[in-house]
């Protein structure tokens, strides 16, 4: 039987349209409204579409949106002035730095000097820390995406074993704690794992954030799994696909993300719900 879609473009608007009721709900209570600080730094198409995109989802969810685009050119001292500006700001309550830097800015000095207390992205290794011990505060936008991706099936996390391919900082290793966290059995594959498709075949959650296009083949999957595919690639013909080959992977799954519509839409309405969380911290209302 055919994999169920996981539409993540469907989940992203319903948590949307819930964050603009609980947006409008705090400044009744106690005349704060959520404030995101967007920084951009340089020319890379791609990141203008993505941050314009997380500006148009603030408006709509009645968070206040302080943008700043900055030259290629912006030195690391410039952009960690702002940063400190932004900091002291009692308007914001989630700054997005927005990645990749220009080559010349270390990232980790600049994720570093966001206040824990208004990382958005979750990025900074103290909210990564919280992770780890299990409290966590922000928590990273794509895998905390990927988790209620998994929990929209109604599928339980616990005592479920989870594969996660790929070990970024920024998606892999959150995503294995998140699922930790939740009970699952937990695996992360890597460049280096040995015979990686049969320990892909033992997974009942198949989770695949490894950037290279269809690496999950269908011999990989096990028959009835979750698989939610986080990779966003371009094929030679310049269209976009995922790190799942998707047609087959789908004749065997039980459920499936597709590539777009999936991880995508996810991560901007978890950041929007990071923002919005930490104003409700601010107000004092949770
Ligand atoms: N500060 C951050 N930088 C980056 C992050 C991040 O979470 N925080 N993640 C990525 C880029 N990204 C968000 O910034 C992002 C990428 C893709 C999508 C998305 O919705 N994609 C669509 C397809 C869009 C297309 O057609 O090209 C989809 O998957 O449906 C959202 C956010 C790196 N940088
Ligand atoms: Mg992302």
């Amino acid at each position: 039987m055919a994999a169920r879609l996981i539409d993540g473009k469907a989940l992203a608007q319903q948590v949307r349209e819930r964050l603009a009721t609980e947006s409008a709900e705090l400044f009744e209570k106690s005349g704060i409204r959520p404030g995101l600080a967007t920084i951009l730094v340089g020319d890379d198409p791609a990141s203008h579409v993505y941050v314009k995109n997380k500006q148009k989802a603030c408006e709509l969810a009645g968070i206040y949106v302080d943008d700043h685009k900055l030259p290629a050119a912006t030195t690391q001292s410039e952009l960690l002035a702002l940063i400190e500006k932004k900091n002291a700001d009692p308007k914001i309550h989630g700054i997005l730095v927005q990645l990749p830097l220009p080559k010349h800015i270390d990232s980790k000095v600049i994720l570093e000097a966001v206040s824990p207390l208004k990382d958005a992205d979750g990025f900074h290794p103290y909210n990564f820390g919280r992770l780890v011990e299990g409290h966590p505060v922000f928590e990273a936008c794509t895998p905390k995406g990927v988790i209620k991706m998994i929990e929209s099936t109604g599928v339980p996390i616990e005592g479920k074993r989870a594969v996660v391919v790929g070990r970024s900082n920024i998606v892999g290793k959150p995503l294995a704690l998140m699922l930790l966290q939740r009970n699952a059995t937990v695996t992360i594959c890597h460049s280096k794992t040995k015979d990686l498709p049969a320990v892909c075949r033992e997974a009942e959650l198949l989770l695949v954030a490894i950037g290279k296009a269809k690496f999950v083949t269908a011999d990989m999957v096990r028959e009835g799994a979750v698989v939610i595919d986080v990779g966003t690639n371009k094929t030679p013909e310049g269209k976009l696909c995922g790190d799942v080959d998707f047609e087959p992977v789908s004749r065997l799954a039980g459920w499936i993300s597709p590539v777009p519509g999936g991880v995508g839409p996810m991560t901007i309405a978890m950041l929007l719900e990071n923002t919005v969380e930490s104003a409700k911290r601010t107000a004092g209302l949770t």
